[in-house]
């Protein structure tokens, strides 16, 4: 009972007895599995209609759930090329918790500390020179 979901269809998915959640690009409706879920439901809510799939890997599921999931699976994305990144890249359908990688290597060069320390030395030289 394999159906090819466009991901427009997931995301404007209302019904009420459908949880679909959108892992690389394969629909599934874990509306019956809410309950059993061991990382707990709220999760799943969470990523109602959306492309799950960066906290589904982050989360590090063990090869038991990935052969779980594929009992409810629900289908297929007809068209991948239009699902976003799993809410990254300042989203603002997540809760915050999740810090996006670009912060990680970028600006590694220069501590935060240095901007207030350079101002610092500055407003010093200002004032000595005005004594
Ligand atoms: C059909 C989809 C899913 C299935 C079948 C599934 C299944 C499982 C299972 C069996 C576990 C127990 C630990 C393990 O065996 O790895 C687990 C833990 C967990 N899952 Fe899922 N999961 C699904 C989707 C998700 C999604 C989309 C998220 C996050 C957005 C998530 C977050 C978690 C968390 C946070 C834990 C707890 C890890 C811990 O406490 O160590 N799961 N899941």
């Amino acid at each position: 009972m394999s159906k090819e979901f466009t991901y427009k269809e997931v995301v404007e998915s209302t019904d009420k007895t459908a949880n679909l959640i959108v892992i690389k690009g394969v629909v599934y409706n874990v509306a019956p599995f809410l309950n059993e879920h061991p990382g707990g439901e709220e999760v799943l809510l969470d990523q109602r209609g959306q492309n799950a799939t960066e906290h589904f890997e982050d989360v590090g599921h063990s090869t038991e759930a990935r052969e779980l999931m594929k009992k409810y699976k629900v289908g297929t994305i007809s068209d991948p090329e239009n699902i976003p990144e799993s809410s990254t890249g300042g989203s603002s359908s997540y809760d915050g918790k999740y810090v996006p990688p670009k912060s990680t290597d970028e600006e590694s060069g220069m501590p935060s500390w240095v901007v207030p320390l350079v101002f610092g030395l500055l407003v010093v030289l200002v004032y000595q020179y005005f004594q």
